[in-house]
This record gives C-alpha cells, structure tokens and sequence, in this order.
C-alpha cells in the first residue's frame, strides 16, 4: 500500500536500492516497480515467505499487510485471516530467523473505554473493530515474543496517515486525504464524518522518518515496545477551514456514514506521545497549516 511504497522509498535513499525489498499481493504502479527490487508475496503464503528471508539473506522486516478498519468491519473473515494468521506467519518467521520486526499499530487499537483526551502509551484497550482487536493482538504478540524469546519487536501506533493522493485501504481517518484530493479537482468534499469529529492525524513523511528513526533508535533506549506517535489532531470543520485560507470555494458538506462515525467516536481525540518524545527523541515536523500548505502548493 501507500505506506509500504513511501517507506521503501526512504530506506533505499539510506540503505541502497537493491538493499530493500517491496512486496504485495498486488501490481505497484510502473514507477514504483522501476524504482527498485519488488515481489509477490502472501503473507498468509509462510513456506513462500521463509524462502524469501532466507534466499535474500533478510535481516528487517517490515509487516504493513492489513485490511484497515472499515473495510474490516465489511469483511470480517477475511481481516481476521490477514490481520491476525498473517501476523502470525510474519512473527514465526522473524522469531526463526532472527530479524528485526517493525508492526504498525494504530488509534484503532483503543476503544469507548480507553481515555480519549490524550490516550497515553499504557491504558485500557478495548477496541470495538477487527481491525483493533488483531491490532492490540499484534502489539501483545510481538511483546510476548520480545520478552520470552529476545524478539527485536518494535511497534508505533500511527494516527490517520495523510498519505498522496492516491486511494487509500479503506479506513475511517480516508476523508482526509480525500478532502485535498476533492479541494483540488471538483472544489466539494462530501465527508462522511460529523464536522465535529476530532482524531489525530499526521503527514505520511512524518509517518515514514518516525519509522526509521525508531527502527535505528539502540534497544537500551526503548522502554517500551510500543510507543504512540503523535503530530495533529484536528476535525474536517477545521482542515475544511484552513484548506479555505488557500481555496477559499471548497464546499463541504456532511453525510456520516453510520458505520465510520461509530468507529470514530471510539478513537482517541488526542495521542499521548510524551515517551517516544523521551526516550528516542520522537518530534513531528508538520502541523495542521503545514500539512495544507504542503498538501496544497506541492501536492506531494
Ligand atoms: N494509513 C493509515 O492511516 C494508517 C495505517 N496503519 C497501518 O499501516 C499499515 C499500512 O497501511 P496502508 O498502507 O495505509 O494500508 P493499505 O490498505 O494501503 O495497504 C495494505 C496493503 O496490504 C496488502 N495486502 C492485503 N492482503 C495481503 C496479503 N494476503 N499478503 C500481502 N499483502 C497483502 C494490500 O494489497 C495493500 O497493498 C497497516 O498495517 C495499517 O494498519 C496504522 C495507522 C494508520
Ligand atoms: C487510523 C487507521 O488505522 C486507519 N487509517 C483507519 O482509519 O483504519
């Protein structure tokens, strides 16, 4: 997905082009497929992947395969068999061969009964989406393994990532990346949450240098195993508004969708990103005005 491809982008620019593998189950665009080494690989295909590791002498892996959490919602089955017997696969593998793991996790990962305004690292999670359930198995997996079995497991919960404009996975944080997509060609979002509708967000570079620097961050700083990050929280009343100080004709209108709105109102308003801050130094580059003016004047 979008996130793999940035990602991969910024590791080759570090570790060298033909040093970094992307994969999925689905076709990249042809400039990606240009831009350096790229197979096909099912995560739920475990001999495939043991002979990938091993005949590419792998030592990082990065595990974004994931249906997100409306499109979970919509396919239960099918999320439960990628999201979770997937992980698994991707959890034995690095256990035998000794890699690095990085998981991402998510906002997704708390529920109605988790503290909203901020949600610290450590709280109650109970999540009412598959999509959140494997998460918060995901989190507890890979920290079970790291401290029975010396697991270099490394997970950040990531806000709503504002990624290019390209069609996002099916996620209930979409309608902001949607909105700059819509601001720039017809001028009309319809946006399928309340305009009150607060959740943390953060641009996709953000996302990606977050990732690297926690990946390359010394085991004896890390207290924890799964840190929060966090850059903006903001509402589509509000990024409507400060989309306007560019383009001041964007109409938004609002139509909540019953099932992206529940699943909203159960998520963090705020992130808690007071460890990572501490202990590897974690601090985002982008505010909400920077995001619409990068968003908007350089469209990247
Ligand atoms: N985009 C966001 O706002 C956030 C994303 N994340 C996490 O980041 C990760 C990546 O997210 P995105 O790139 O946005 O999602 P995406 O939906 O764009 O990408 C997911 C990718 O998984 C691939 N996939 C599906 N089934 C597969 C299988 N059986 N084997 C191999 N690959 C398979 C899909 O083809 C797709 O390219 C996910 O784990 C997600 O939970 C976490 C929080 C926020
Ligand atoms: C915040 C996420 O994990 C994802 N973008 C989603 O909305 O499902």
């Amino acid at each position: 997905g979008q996130l793999g491809m940035g990602l991969a982008e910024m590791l080759r620019k570090q570790y060298g082009t033909d040093n970094v593998i992307l994969s999925d189950i689905k076709k990249p665009p042809p400039h990606i497929f240009r831009s350096g080494p790229f197979v096909y690989a099912d995560v739920l295909d475990y001999k495939h992947l043991r002979e990938l590791i091993i005949n590419n002498q792998i030592t990082w892996l990065v595990h974004y395969s994931a249906l997100l959490s409306a499109v979970g919602e919509a396919n239960v089955a099918l999320a439960r068999k990628i999201n979770i017997t997937g992980l698994h696969n991707v959890l034995d593998l690095a256990l035998e061969n000794c890699l690095r793991l990085f998981v991402p996790s998510t906002i997704g990962a708390f529920g109605p009964s988790s503290p909203r305004d901020p949600v610290p690292d450590l709280c109650v999670q109970r999540p009412r989406t598959i999509y959140g359930v494997s998460k918060v198995h995901g989190e507890l997996m890979g920290e079970y393994l790291h401290h029975k079995h010396g697991l270099d497991f490394r997970c950040l919960r990531y806000p709503g990532v504002i990624s290019v404009n390209t069609p996002p996975g099916g996620g209930t944080t979409d309608y902001a990346v949607q909105i700059f997509h819509d601001a720039l060609s017809t001028g009309h979002h319809e946006c399928y949450l309340r305009p009150d509708t607060r959740l943390p967000m953060m641009h996709i570079s953000d996302c990606h240098r977050a990732t690297v620097e926690f990946m390359q961050a010394p085991e004896c700083q890390l207290s924890l195993r799964t840190y929060n990050i966090a850059a903006m929280s903001f509402t589509p009343e509000e990024v409507a508004q400060e989309i306007r100080k560019h383009l001041p004709q964007l109409k938004v209108t609002y139509s909540p969708d019953s099932v992206r709105q529940t699943i909203a109102d159960s998520w963090p308003v705020r992130f808690d990103d007071s460890n990572a801050r501490r202990d590897w130094g974690w601090a985002p580059a982008f505010g909400l005005e920077e995001l619409v003016v990068i968003k908007l004047v350089y469209q990247p």
